[in-house]
């Protein structure tokens, strides 16, 4: 059955604010796993209603291995988002892919290993399939968006999330470029895995600001990222507001809407009541 969207917006770099919400207000939302970065600034845009949170904090606090993803996608959830925009500044592993354009991504590798990446441990084991990991609808409403605001767009990009704070070593970026990564970043794993545990469908929009450090005799600090992140911040703002302006009047269901059906394997006896109280959000279509 149609319904109305509920558009969370995850503000990477450079990304800490969206202007144009009515009735906005910032909204703290506790969580059975903690703090989320921020509170939630909501609103809306004509009938949809918008959730906005930026991913490290206003200010850019938090760095990206103690952002607490799980507490990110269950506020999300828990203020009622349907579907999950995603913005994030990335570093390019392409020639094609230069500083300023923006990559729709469709896969993760994901080198992460100091972060929380399940809402589903011991008495609710459950394993969702990430061979898809992003919705193919949002993408392509993402990529109309910033192809109708003249931005350059590359699609179907493949991210490499790494641990960092440091960036790669130059081994390490000529090797994610053999393993077929197109654009690496800190942050988007384990967030789109969360997304799907949350059965939030999740696209994710890459904003290009430097070529990490494969290309010979050339490296990149924060000061070039930064530039190009202020460079970029007007086609985000802009593909943001065309991408929620530009919806279905209606959303349809999407498949990732279900995405636990199939996916819990600890039998009902075995349940922990402890661990099925934090998943009131997350998992709240099957546990009511
Ligand atoms: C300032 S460059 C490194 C920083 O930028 C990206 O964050 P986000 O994905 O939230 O835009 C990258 O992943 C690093 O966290
Ligand atoms: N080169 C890079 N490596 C990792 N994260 C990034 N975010 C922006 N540029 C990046």
């Amino acid at each position: 059955m149609a319904s109305e969207w509920c558009i969370g917006i995850i503000g990477g770099s450079g990304l800490y604010n969206i202007e144009g919400l009515k009735d906005e207000q910032w909204i703290a939302i506790e969580t059975p796993w903690g703090d989320p970065s921020d509170e939630v600034l909501c609103g809306s845009i004509e009938d949809v209603k918008v959730r906005f949170l930026p991913r490290h904090g206003r200010g850019h606090p938090i760095s990206p291995s103690d952002l607490n993803s799980r507490a990110n996608i269950d506020a999300l959830k828990r203020a009622g988002c349907t579907d999950i925009l995603a913005m994030s500044a990335i570093g390019s592993l392409r020639e094609q892919i230069e500083p300023g354009r923006f990559a729709v991504v469709e896969q993760f590798i994901d080198r992460t290993s100091r972060r929380e990446n399940t809402f589903f441990g011991s008495g609710f084991v459950t394993h969702v399939s990430m061979a898809d990991p992003v919705c193919p609808r949002l993408s392509d409403m993402a990529a109309k968006a910033i192809a109708a605001c003249k931005g350059k767009v590359a699609v179907r990009a493949t991210y490499l999330a790494m641990e960092g704070p440091q960036f790669s070593t130059r081994a390490e970026s000529l090797m994610y470029r053999q393993w077929g990564a197109d654009v690496i970043g800190m942050t988007a794993m384990p967030e789109a895995k969360l997304a799907r545990e949350a059965e939030l469908p999740y696209a994710l929009v890459g904003m290009t600001t430097d070529y990490d450090c494969w290309r010979e005799g050339e490296s990149v600090d924060v000061a070039q990222v930064v530039a190009q992140m202020q460079a970029n911040g007007e086609l985000a703002r802009d593909m943001v507001a065309r991408f929620i302006a530009d919806l279905p009047a209606k959303r349809e269901p999407s498949p990732i809407d279900f995405a636990l059906d199939d996916a819990v394997i600890t039998a009902p006896e075995e349940h922990d009541p402890a661990a099925l109280a934090r998943l009131d959000a997350v998992a709240s279509r099957l546990l009511n």
